[in-house]
Protein backbone atom coordinates (compact mmCIF):
# COMPACT_ATOMS: atom_id res chain seq x y z
CA UNK A 1 0.00 0.00 0.00
CA UNK A 2 1.51 3.52 -0.75
CA UNK A 3 2.15 5.66 2.21
CA UNK A 4 0.03 8.79 2.65
CA UNK A 5 2.42 11.97 1.17
CA UNK A 6 1.71 14.95 4.05
CA UNK A 7 0.84 18.09 1.64
CA UNK A 8 1.06 21.66 3.23
CA UNK A 9 0.05 24.50 1.07
CA UNK A 10 0.91 28.13 1.82
CA UNK A 11 -1.22 31.23 0.58
CA UNK A 12 1.14 34.22 1.41
CA UNK A 13 4.45 34.06 1.67
CA UNK A 14 5.59 37.43 3.30
CA UNK A 15 6.84 37.88 6.66
CA UNK A 16 4.77 35.55 8.23
CA UNK A 17 4.15 32.83 5.47
CA UNK A 18 7.98 32.87 4.39
CA UNK A 19 9.06 32.38 8.37
CA UNK A 20 6.52 29.76 8.79
CA UNK A 21 7.85 27.42 5.49
CA UNK A 22 11.47 28.16 7.47
CA UNK A 23 10.13 27.01 10.73
CA UNK A 24 8.53 23.82 9.27
CA UNK A 25 11.75 22.74 6.83
CA UNK A 26 13.65 22.84 9.77
CA UNK A 27 11.53 20.91 12.07
CA UNK A 28 10.78 18.27 9.08
CA UNK A 29 7.21 18.58 10.11
CA UNK A 30 5.62 17.65 6.48
CA UNK A 31 6.67 16.18 3.32
CA UNK A 32 5.61 18.34 0.78
CA UNK A 33 5.06 21.97 0.83
CA UNK A 34 3.74 24.20 -2.12
CA UNK A 35 3.75 28.31 -1.77
CA UNK A 36 0.94 30.26 -3.10
CA UNK A 37 1.54 34.47 -3.12
CA UNK A 38 -0.17 36.58 -5.55
CA UNK A 39 3.73 37.85 -5.58
CA UNK A 40 4.90 34.86 -8.00
CA UNK A 41 8.26 36.10 -7.88
CA UNK A 42 8.45 36.33 -4.06
CA UNK A 43 7.28 33.06 -3.66
CA UNK A 44 9.31 31.73 -6.47
CA UNK A 45 12.67 32.76 -4.87
CA UNK A 46 11.08 31.74 -1.53
CA UNK A 47 11.06 28.42 -3.27
CA UNK A 48 14.21 28.27 -4.58
CA UNK A 49 15.80 29.44 -1.39
CA UNK A 50 14.24 26.76 0.91
CA UNK A 51 15.15 24.32 -0.94
CA UNK A 52 19.19 25.28 -0.91
CA UNK A 53 18.48 24.87 2.03
CA UNK A 54 17.50 21.01 1.99
CA UNK A 55 21.23 18.98 3.04
CA UNK A 56 21.02 20.65 6.21
CA UNK A 57 17.34 19.78 7.08
CA UNK A 58 16.32 17.06 9.46
CA UNK A 59 14.22 15.40 6.98
CA UNK A 60 13.35 16.14 3.06
CA UNK A 61 10.84 18.27 2.25
CA UNK A 62 9.58 18.68 -1.62
CA UNK A 63 9.37 22.44 -1.92
CA UNK A 64 8.00 24.33 -4.82
CA UNK A 65 6.19 27.35 -5.89
CA UNK A 66 2.70 26.60 -7.40
CA UNK A 67 -0.70 27.43 -7.56
CA UNK A 68 -4.14 26.83 -6.51
CA UNK A 69 -4.60 23.44 -8.54
CA UNK A 70 -1.71 22.08 -6.30
CA UNK A 71 -4.38 22.28 -3.25
CA UNK A 72 -6.44 19.71 -4.34
CA UNK A 73 -4.14 16.84 -2.74
CA UNK A 74 -3.11 19.44 0.65
CA UNK A 75 -4.26 17.84 3.90
CA UNK A 76 -3.88 21.32 4.70
CA UNK A 77 -3.80 24.93 3.35
CA UNK A 78 -2.47 27.15 5.79
CA UNK A 79 -2.87 31.29 5.03
CA UNK A 80 -1.44 34.08 6.06
CA UNK A 81 -1.97 36.10 3.45
CA UNK A 82 -3.49 39.48 3.27
CA UNK A 83 -2.41 43.35 4.78
CA UNK A 84 -1.04 43.20 8.34
CA UNK A 85 -0.93 46.29 10.97
CA UNK A 86 1.15 49.68 10.63
CA UNK A 87 2.09 51.42 13.42
CA UNK A 88 -1.00 52.12 15.55
CA UNK A 89 -3.23 50.62 13.91
CA UNK A 90 -5.42 47.10 15.74
CA UNK A 91 -6.02 44.23 14.28
CA UNK A 92 -10.17 45.15 13.84
CA UNK A 93 -8.89 47.44 11.79
CA UNK A 94 -7.66 45.16 9.12
CA UNK A 95 -11.02 43.17 8.87
CA UNK A 96 -12.82 44.52 5.54
CA UNK A 97 -9.71 44.45 3.76
CA UNK A 98 -8.64 41.28 4.68
CA UNK A 99 -11.73 39.97 4.59
CA UNK A 100 -12.13 40.70 0.94
CA UNK A 101 -9.18 39.11 0.05
CA UNK A 102 -10.08 35.77 1.84
CA UNK A 103 -13.24 35.68 -0.50
CA UNK A 104 -11.04 35.41 -3.13
CA UNK A 105 -8.53 33.02 -2.13
CA UNK A 106 -11.88 30.11 -0.07
CA UNK A 107 -13.22 30.52 -3.48
CA UNK A 108 -9.91 29.49 -5.56
CA UNK A 109 -9.09 26.72 -2.94
CA UNK A 110 -12.33 25.36 -3.13
CA UNK A 111 -13.10 25.44 -6.59
CA UNK A 112 -9.74 22.80 -6.68
CA UNK A 113 -11.52 20.61 -4.92
CA UNK A 114 -9.77 20.66 -1.42
CA UNK A 115 -11.37 18.50 1.14
CA UNK A 116 -8.42 19.04 4.15
CA UNK A 117 -8.07 21.68 6.85
CA UNK A 118 -7.82 25.20 7.01
CA UNK A 119 -5.25 27.28 9.33
CA UNK A 120 -5.71 30.88 9.39
CA UNK A 121 -3.10 32.99 10.52
CA UNK A 122 -3.84 36.21 9.45
CA UNK A 123 -5.35 39.33 11.02
CA UNK A 124 -8.28 39.66 12.83
CA UNK A 125 -7.57 36.11 13.08
CA UNK A 126 -10.74 35.23 14.94
CA UNK A 127 -12.98 36.67 12.09
CA UNK A 128 -10.96 36.24 9.44
CA UNK A 129 -11.33 31.94 10.29
CA UNK A 130 -15.12 32.53 10.43
CA UNK A 131 -15.00 34.01 7.16
CA UNK A 132 -13.35 31.52 6.06
CA UNK A 133 -15.65 28.74 7.78
CA UNK A 134 -18.44 30.18 5.79
CA UNK A 135 -16.73 30.64 2.35
CA UNK A 136 -15.54 27.11 2.09
CA UNK A 137 -18.55 25.26 3.51
CA UNK A 138 -16.52 22.79 5.41
CA UNK A 139 -17.22 21.41 8.91
CA UNK A 140 -16.52 23.74 11.75
CA UNK A 141 -13.77 21.32 12.88
CA UNK A 142 -11.70 21.28 9.87
CA UNK A 143 -11.20 25.34 9.65
CA UNK A 144 -8.83 26.26 12.86
CA UNK A 145 -7.75 29.85 13.59
CA UNK A 146 -4.10 30.32 15.30
CA UNK A 147 -6.07 32.08 17.96
CA UNK A 148 -4.33 33.22 20.94
CA UNK A 149 -1.32 30.09 20.60
CA UNK A 150 0.66 33.12 19.94
CA UNK A 151 -0.48 35.19 23.24
CA UNK A 152 -0.51 32.31 25.07
CA UNK A 153 3.40 31.74 24.32
CA UNK A 154 4.43 35.08 25.11
CA UNK A 155 2.71 34.76 28.41
CA UNK A 156 4.05 31.24 29.22
CA UNK A 157 7.50 32.83 28.31
CA UNK A 158 7.31 35.94 30.44
CA UNK A 159 5.72 33.72 33.38
CA UNK A 160 9.12 31.61 32.85
CA UNK A 161 11.37 34.18 32.49
CA UNK A 162 9.70 36.46 35.89
CA UNK A 163 9.75 32.79 37.81
CA UNK A 164 12.72 31.75 36.59
CA UNK A 165 11.34 28.72 35.79
CA UNK A 166 11.05 26.39 32.51
CA UNK A 167 8.48 27.96 30.09
CA UNK A 168 7.66 24.22 29.32
CA UNK A 169 6.55 23.95 33.01
CA UNK A 170 3.93 26.76 32.98
CA UNK A 171 0.90 26.12 32.18
CA UNK A 172 -1.55 29.54 31.90
CA UNK A 173 -3.48 30.34 28.88
CA UNK A 174 -4.58 33.60 27.37
CA UNK A 175 -8.34 33.04 25.54
CA UNK A 176 -10.84 35.43 24.52
CA UNK A 177 -10.15 37.58 20.99
CA UNK A 178 -6.44 37.21 19.48
CA UNK A 179 -6.72 41.10 20.24
CA UNK A 180 -6.79 44.27 22.67
CA UNK A 181 -10.20 42.05 24.42
CA UNK A 182 -7.90 38.69 24.97
CA UNK A 183 -7.68 38.15 28.94
CA UNK A 184 -5.48 35.68 31.12
CA UNK A 185 -7.20 32.46 32.95
CA UNK A 186 -5.55 33.29 36.16
CA UNK A 187 -7.19 31.31 38.16
CA UNK A 188 -6.56 28.23 36.47
CA UNK A 189 -2.24 29.41 36.05
CA UNK A 190 -0.05 26.81 37.19
CA UNK A 191 4.11 26.20 37.32
CA UNK A 192 4.19 22.31 38.06
CA UNK A 193 0.65 21.89 39.52
CA UNK A 194 1.13 24.75 41.84
CA UNK A 195 -1.24 27.35 41.27
CA UNK A 196 0.06 30.98 40.43
CA UNK A 197 -1.38 32.71 43.26
CA UNK A 198 1.01 30.32 45.71
CA UNK A 199 3.47 30.99 44.41
CA UNK A 200 3.10 34.70 45.08
CA UNK A 201 2.42 33.79 48.57
CA UNK A 202 5.60 31.60 49.06
CA UNK A 203 8.02 34.51 48.27
CA UNK A 204 7.71 38.20 48.76
CA UNK A 205 10.00 39.17 46.24
CA UNK A 206 6.99 37.76 43.49
CA UNK A 207 4.34 41.06 43.45
CA UNK A 208 0.66 40.87 42.58
CA UNK A 209 0.95 44.23 40.47
CA UNK A 210 4.22 42.30 38.32
CA UNK A 211 1.74 39.81 37.39
CA UNK A 212 -0.82 42.77 35.72
CA UNK A 213 2.02 44.46 34.11
CA UNK A 214 3.29 41.24 32.76
CA UNK A 215 -0.16 40.80 31.40
CA UNK A 216 -0.47 43.90 30.05
CA UNK A 217 3.28 42.96 28.23
CA UNK A 218 1.43 40.79 26.96
CA UNK A 219 -1.48 41.77 25.52
CA UNK A 220 0.46 44.60 23.65
CA UNK A 221 3.30 42.60 22.42
CA UNK A 222 2.70 42.95 18.43
CA UNK A 223 2.29 47.00 19.07
CA UNK A 224 5.78 47.28 20.90
CA UNK A 225 7.59 44.80 18.28
CA UNK A 226 5.54 46.63 15.53
CA UNK A 227 6.81 50.12 16.36
CA UNK A 228 10.47 48.57 16.76
CA UNK A 229 10.54 46.04 13.33
CA UNK A 230 6.94 46.99 11.43
CA UNK A 231 5.76 43.48 11.89
CA UNK A 232 5.82 40.55 14.00
CA UNK A 233 6.26 37.12 12.60
CA UNK A 234 8.82 34.72 13.81
CA UNK A 235 6.64 33.61 17.19
CA UNK A 236 3.68 33.15 15.16
CA UNK A 237 5.71 31.15 12.49
CA UNK A 238 6.57 28.72 15.51
CA UNK A 239 3.34 28.49 16.77
CA UNK A 240 1.85 27.86 13.52
CA UNK A 241 4.30 24.84 12.86
CA UNK A 242 3.19 23.67 16.66
CA UNK A 243 -0.13 23.51 15.42
CA UNK A 244 0.28 21.70 12.05
CA UNK A 245 2.30 18.73 13.94
CA UNK A 246 -0.39 18.47 16.03
CA UNK A 247 -3.08 17.55 12.77
CA UNK A 248 -0.42 15.90 11.20
CA UNK A 249 0.67 14.04 13.15
CA UNK A 250 -2.88 13.11 15.03
CA UNK A 251 -1.13 14.47 18.75
CA UNK A 252 -4.34 15.29 20.39
CA UNK A 253 -2.16 18.72 21.62
CA UNK A 254 -4.28 20.85 23.62
CA UNK A 255 -3.57 24.20 22.24
CA UNK A 256 -5.12 27.34 22.23
CA UNK A 257 -7.08 28.23 19.02
CA UNK A 258 -9.02 29.97 17.07
CA UNK A 259 -12.28 27.25 17.21
CA UNK A 260 -15.81 27.57 16.56
CA UNK A 261 -18.24 27.78 20.14
CA UNK A 262 -21.37 26.04 19.64
CA UNK A 263 -22.43 26.49 23.53
CA UNK A 264 -19.38 25.96 25.15
CA UNK A 265 -18.39 28.99 27.58
CA UNK A 266 -21.93 29.90 27.25
CA UNK A 267 -21.20 31.07 23.36
CA UNK A 268 -22.29 30.52 20.31
CA UNK A 269 -21.52 31.15 16.82
CA UNK A 270 -18.24 32.75 17.10
CA UNK A 271 -14.83 31.44 16.55
CA UNK A 272 -12.40 32.66 19.42
CA UNK A 273 -9.22 31.82 21.15
CA UNK A 274 -9.80 28.36 23.62
CA UNK A 275 -7.86 25.83 24.24
CA UNK A 276 -8.64 22.74 22.09
CA UNK A 277 -7.70 19.31 21.34
CA UNK A 278 -6.33 19.45 18.05
CA UNK A 279 -5.82 16.29 15.96
CA UNK A 280 -5.60 14.67 12.61
CA UNK A 281 -9.04 15.50 11.85
CA UNK A 282 -9.03 19.06 13.25
CA UNK A 283 -10.52 20.60 16.25
CA UNK A 284 -11.68 17.36 17.96
CA UNK A 285 -13.22 18.91 20.70
CA UNK A 286 -12.88 22.33 22.76
CA UNK A 287 -11.95 22.30 26.31
CA UNK A 288 -13.78 24.43 28.66
CA UNK A 289 -12.19 25.83 31.29
CA UNK A 290 -14.23 26.66 34.64
CA UNK A 291 -13.47 30.02 34.69
CA UNK A 292 -14.09 32.59 37.71
CA UNK A 293 -16.70 35.48 37.29
CA UNK A 294 -14.83 37.85 36.56
CA UNK A 295 -13.04 36.22 33.58
CA UNK A 296 -16.46 35.01 32.50
CA UNK A 297 -17.43 38.34 32.44
CA UNK A 298 -14.27 39.58 30.04
CA UNK A 299 -14.72 36.37 27.80
CA UNK A 300 -18.40 37.66 27.04
CA UNK A 301 -17.46 41.09 26.25
CA UNK A 302 -14.36 39.70 23.83
CA UNK A 303 -17.18 37.64 22.26
CA UNK A 304 -19.17 40.86 21.89
CA UNK A 305 -16.61 42.93 20.52
CA UNK A 306 -15.48 40.15 17.57
CA UNK A 307 -19.28 39.51 16.98
CA UNK A 308 -19.90 43.43 16.29
CA UNK A 309 -16.94 43.60 13.99
CA UNK A 310 -17.86 40.58 12.26
CA UNK A 311 -21.20 42.65 10.65
CA UNK A 312 -18.79 43.55 7.62
CA UNK A 313 -18.30 40.32 6.94
CA UNK A 314 -21.83 38.88 6.70
CA UNK A 315 -22.41 41.44 4.02
CA UNK A 316 -19.46 40.52 1.83
CA UNK A 317 -21.23 37.15 2.38
CA UNK A 318 -24.32 38.35 0.22
N1 LIG B 1 -2.32 35.40 14.11
C1 LIG B 1 -1.22 35.96 14.60
O1 LIG B 1 -0.87 35.71 15.77
C2 LIG B 1 -0.44 36.87 13.74
C3 LIG B 1 -0.98 37.29 12.55
N2 LIG B 1 -0.30 38.13 11.73
C4 LIG B 1 -0.99 38.55 10.51
O2 LIG B 1 -0.51 37.81 9.40
C5 LIG B 1 -0.83 38.55 8.20
C6 LIG B 1 0.39 38.59 7.29
O3 LIG B 1 1.37 39.41 7.86
P1 LIG B 1 2.80 39.62 7.15
O4 LIG B 1 3.31 38.33 6.67
O5 LIG B 1 3.59 40.45 8.08
O6 LIG B 1 2.37 40.50 5.91
P2 LIG B 1 3.19 40.67 4.53
O7 LIG B 1 2.70 41.92 3.91
O8 LIG B 1 4.65 40.51 4.78
O9 LIG B 1 2.72 39.42 3.67
C7 LIG B 1 1.42 39.31 3.17
C8 LIG B 1 1.53 38.48 1.90
O10 LIG B 1 0.20 38.23 1.44
C9 LIG B 1 0.26 38.25 0.02
N3 LIG B 1 -1.08 38.45 -0.53
C10 LIG B 1 -1.86 39.55 -0.42
N4 LIG B 1 -3.03 39.33 -1.06
C11 LIG B 1 -2.98 38.06 -1.53
C12 LIG B 1 -3.88 37.25 -2.28
N5 LIG B 1 -5.08 37.70 -2.65
N6 LIG B 1 -3.50 36.01 -2.61
C13 LIG B 1 -2.29 35.53 -2.24
N7 LIG B 1 -1.39 36.25 -1.55
C14 LIG B 1 -1.74 37.50 -1.21
C15 LIG B 1 1.22 39.41 -0.29
O11 LIG B 1 1.72 39.33 -1.62
C16 LIG B 1 2.29 39.18 0.78
O12 LIG B 1 3.34 38.34 0.31
C17 LIG B 1 -1.30 39.94 8.69
O13 LIG B 1 -2.72 40.00 8.65
C18 LIG B 1 -0.80 40.01 10.11
O14 LIG B 1 -1.54 40.89 10.91
C19 LIG B 1 0.97 38.54 12.02
C20 LIG B 1 1.58 38.11 13.17
C21 LIG B 1 0.90 37.29 14.16
C1 LIG C 1 0.63 40.91 14.75
C2 LIG C 1 0.02 40.03 15.73
O1 LIG C 1 -1.11 39.66 15.64
C3 LIG C 1 0.80 39.61 16.86
O2 LIG C 1 2.04 39.66 16.84
O3 LIG C 1 0.21 39.24 17.88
Amino acid sequence: MKNHVNRVALIGTGAVGSSYAFALLNQGVTEELVLIDLNKEKSEGDAMDLNHGMPFAPSPTKIWFGDYSDCKDADLVVICAGANQKPGETRLDLVEKNTRIFKGIVEQVMANSFDGIFLVATNPVDILTYAVWKFSGLPKERVIGSGTILDTARFRYLLGDYFNVDTRNIHAYIIGEHGDTELPVWSRADIAGIPISQWIKKNSEYKQEDLEELFLNVRDAAYHIIERKGATFYGIAMGLVRVTKAILQNENSVLTVSAYLDGEYDQNDVYIGVPAVVNRNGIREVVHLDLDETEKVKFAHSVKVLKKTMEPVMKIEK
